[in-house]
């Protein structure tokens, strides 16, 4: 079993009157919208989820809590800052793969970060208006949790894949998904048992 991250950052949209984002990769599209806030997502550059958008993220190393994890993934993809203590805990991704579980996905989010975003070997990084998130060039399980943990909620998830490996080759056949989930208790390598969760579709 893998033991992962991820990190979504979080800004006030940078706009100059018009609609459009102020600081966006040369690149990157821009549309109107009517948020105020910005997500930072990255443009993943190699391994699993390669050419799909996501928050920076990786693998816990060995003796790494979570939310260690994620401040150092954040510093190494995307040149950021962020003191691990500031994260907070957003969710917890249970995704498994042919009925075995094949990662458990910690989820952070913050605002509060030092630095400029620059890419690396191993991400694109892009502010992005949190109305835009490209949902389409994602992990398919993202359209059902990310925007609620964007929006401040908790989840508790579990996400069930077929017919891999590899995970982002297999099809994406079910999920379960509770909301509102304390995580007061998580110091970044706790467990949370509180709380039951809610079939799909319910
Ligand atoms: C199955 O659905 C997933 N959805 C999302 N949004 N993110 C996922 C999913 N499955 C895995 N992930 C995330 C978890 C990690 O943040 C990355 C994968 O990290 P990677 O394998 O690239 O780990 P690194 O430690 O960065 O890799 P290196 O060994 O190359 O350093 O995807």
């Amino acid at each position: 079993m893998i033991e992962a991250t991820l990190c979504f950052v979080l800004r006030e949209s940078e706009t100059d009157g018009t609609g459009e984002a102020g600081e966006t990769d040369e690149t990157s599209e821009t549309s109107e919208t009517d948020s105020d806030t910005d997500v930072l997502l990255i443009e993943k550059r190699r391994g699993l989820g390669e050419g799909w958008y996501n928050g920076p993220g990786g693998k816990l190393e060995p003796g790494e809590t979570p939310r260690e994890c994620a401040a150092r993934e954040t510093r190494e993809e995307v040149g950021l800052e962020i003191a691990p203590d500031v994260l907070e805990y957003a969710g917890e991704l249970t995704f498994l793969l042919d009925e075995e579980v094949h990662t458990v996905c910690h989820v952070f989010r913050t605002t509060e970060f030092a630095g400029e975003p620059r890419p690396s070997d191993e991400a694109r990084p892009e502010w992005t208006p949190v109305d835009d998130v490209p949902y389409d060039q994602m992990w398919e399980d993202d359209r059902l949790w990310l925007p609620g943990v964007l929006a401040g909620d908790t989840v508790a998830g579990e996400f069930h894949f077929a017919g891999g490996p590899p995970l982002d080759e297999a099809a994406f056949v079910d999920h379960e998904l509770e909301w509102g989930v304390s995580f007061e208790s998580r110091d970044g390598d706790g467990t949370d048992t509180s709380g039951e969760t809610e079939a799909a579709g319910e």
